[in-house]
């Protein structure tokens, strides 16, 4: 499976890249590849690091002006234009998506593959880790959206969430 994880690109506490390196070890042993944003910063080139050491093969999307930071070793490095063109290609070379804990890259990537999913030009699975509860101010408000009337479908079909990193590919059933 052809999985797209979208994550902070800064360094973190252990308590948070602890998960995060869980998630990348089951990624790589489940022959799958990791899509991401193709970059060596923080989190997302420890996932990638993860990813790579238990085989897994890796897609990175960079962009035009953060390419001087694309990973090094990824099996397939695109840079793309800029950043509306890379979240484009990020959903389209995925089969399922991934949230792990981010600040607002990670917000704005997952916020756009929901408005899609939410007009059913997509039907990808998307999948929170929510490692240490990070987004429960999120899942309240979005449930709030469900309760009140504000989605036309239920935030259910939307999106899942997850406590650990063998719940996410329970969830993907991968
Ligand atoms: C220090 C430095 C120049 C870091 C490079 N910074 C980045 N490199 C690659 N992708 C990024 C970067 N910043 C944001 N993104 C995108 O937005 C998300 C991370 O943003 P954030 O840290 O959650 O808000 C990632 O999923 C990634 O696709």
């Amino acid at each position: 499976m052809n999985i797209c994880v979208f994550c902070s690109a800064a360094p973190l506490d252990d308590r948070y890249t602890a998960p995060a390196s869980e998630f990348a070890r089951l990624l790589g042993e489940g022959g799958h590849t990791l899509v991401w944003g193709g970059s060596n910063a923080g989190l997302m080139g420890e996932l990638a690091d993860g990813v790579k050491a238990a085989g897994g093969r890796l897609v990175g999307i960079s962009v035009e002006f953060l390419k001087h930071k694309a990973y090094e070793g990824a099996d397939e490095l695109v840079t793309t234009a800029d950043l509306a063109e890379r979240k484009a290609l990020l959903l389209s070379r995925a089969d399922a998506v991934v949230v792990l804990v981010g600040g607002l890259g990670t917000l704005d990537e997952v916020t756009e593959v929901l408005e899609l999913k939410k007009h059913a030009l997509h039907d990808k699975p998307v999948v929170v880790l929510d490692t240490e509860g990070f987004y429960a101010g999120l899942r309240t408000q979005m449930e709030r959206m469900d309760a009140e009337g504000f989605l036309p479908r239920p935030l259910a079909e939307l999106i899942g969430f997850a406590d650990t990193p063998a719940q996410v590919f329970e969830r993907l059933k991968a």
